[in-house]
């Protein structure tokens, strides 16, 4: 089984009300992901810190520059396709100004957090930011 290691950068900002925000873009390319929301990422390169690869592609894709001590690991997150399996390495960003009129936010509350989004982004992402709400938000694990 191949393993594909990829770095998402997932910028982040929380509103009043336990509401979150995350900043997606548009898929432009061909394939299965064509057309969904997803957060700015790719391949990390043979060598490459993971958190590296996340700003790297952050300034292939979206075209700003971002700090990577602002990076925050959040964890590994699996996407098992028939033939490999994508190893999604997630980096927390805070917002930064540099985003505004680029990409949109996508609002995640309760209690449907990323459900409404069925459909519109990668299937992992519903694992990847319903954890980062909780986690944000869920008193109960302090
Ligand atoms: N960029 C990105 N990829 C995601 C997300 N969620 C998710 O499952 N993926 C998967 C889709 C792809 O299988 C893989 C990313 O690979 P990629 O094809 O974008 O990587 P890349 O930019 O280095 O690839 P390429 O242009 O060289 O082909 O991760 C997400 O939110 N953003």
């Amino acid at each position: 089984m191949k393993l594909l290691p990829v770095a998402l950068a997932l910028f982040y900002r929380q509103l009043p009300g336990n509401v979150l925000e995350v900043w997606t873009q548009v898929r432009e390319d061909d394939g299965p992901y064509h057309g969904l929301l997803e957060f700015p990422g790719g391949k990390i390169e043979p060598g490459e810190e993971p958190v590296m690869g996340a700003v790297r592609e952050v300034q292939e894709e979206v075209g700003i520059e971002v700090d990577p001590k602002l990076g925050r690991f959040m964890g590994i997150y699996t996407n098992p396709l028939p033939n490999k399996t994508i190893l999604l390495n997630v980096f927390l960003f805070p917002d930064q100004p540099s985003l505004i009129g680029r990409g949109q936010w996508l609002k995640v509350e309760n209690p449907d957090l990323s459900r409404p989004f069925t459909g519109q982004i990668p299937s992992p992402n519903h694992q990847i930011i319903d954890d980062l709400y909780h986690a944000l938000y869920d008193r109960a694990h302090e």
